[in-house]
């Protein structure tokens, strides 16, 4: 498994290692010894996520559950390709309102971790493209909230000839220069 930081620290790239063979691959999509081994602060996760978007260039996001029930999220593509972002919104934390990005694609098998403290929120690059993502608390619709996508700077790789499909909650998301977030940063006095 390939573990790699990002511009924005506690945000990972992990690659798990795919064996081929003639039938095809086999590979470990998540091992919490590995991770821990890799030195990476792993809480428990207690729910699976699935989700399918027919369309190109559906967005997603940026979503966040407050505390108590904030989410970490280790995200990955079960079909087609996405570009996965993360914003990091901890008052306080030296990077503030910076973002990342990463493809992940069934082809590269490439997943995300991104803590709590973090936006997250994806674009599907190709039509009927499903994402799998494990999280560390339940849902808690009482603490769900959205930040406007395209309110972050974030550099979108849209389809060509796609337009951007929002479900109607996240097409009235607050931008970020409204958001008071509810999380800090750890090392913040
Ligand atoms: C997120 C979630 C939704 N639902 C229900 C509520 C609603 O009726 C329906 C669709 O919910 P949403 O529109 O919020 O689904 P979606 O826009 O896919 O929300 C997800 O987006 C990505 C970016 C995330 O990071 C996730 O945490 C989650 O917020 O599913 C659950 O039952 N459990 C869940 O954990």
């Amino acid at each position: 498994m390939d573990i790699d930081p990002t511009n924005l620290p506690g945000v990972l790239r992990l690659a798990p290692r795919r064996f081929g063979d003639a039938r095809g691959f086999f590979s470990e999509s998540w091992n919490r010894k590995t991770l821990v081994e890799a030195g990476v602060d792993l809480p428990e996760f207690v729910q699976d996520n699935h989700s399918l978007s027919a369309r190109a260039g559906t967005v997603r996001g940026l979503h966040f559950q407050s505390p108590p029930h904030a989410q970490g999220k280790l995200v990955r593509c079960g079909r087609g390709a996405l570009y996965d972002v993360a914003v990091d919104v901890r008052k306080g934390s030296p990077t503030y309102g910076q973002w990342t990005g990463a493809e992940l694609s069934f082809e590269n098998g490439a997943q995300l971790w991104i803590p709590a403290g973090f936006l997250h929120g994806f674009l599907t690059l190709t039509d009927d493209t499903e994402i799998v993502y494990k999280c560390t608390d339940h849902y808690a619709p009482e603490c769900d909230g959205a930040v406007k996508w395209d309110s972050c700077g974030i550099d979108w790789p849209m389809p060509e000839a796609a337009e951007a499909l929002l479900s109607d909650k996240d097409a009235v998301a607050q931008p970020l220069a409204d958001f008071d977030s509810p999380f800090t940063w750890e090392g913040a006095a």
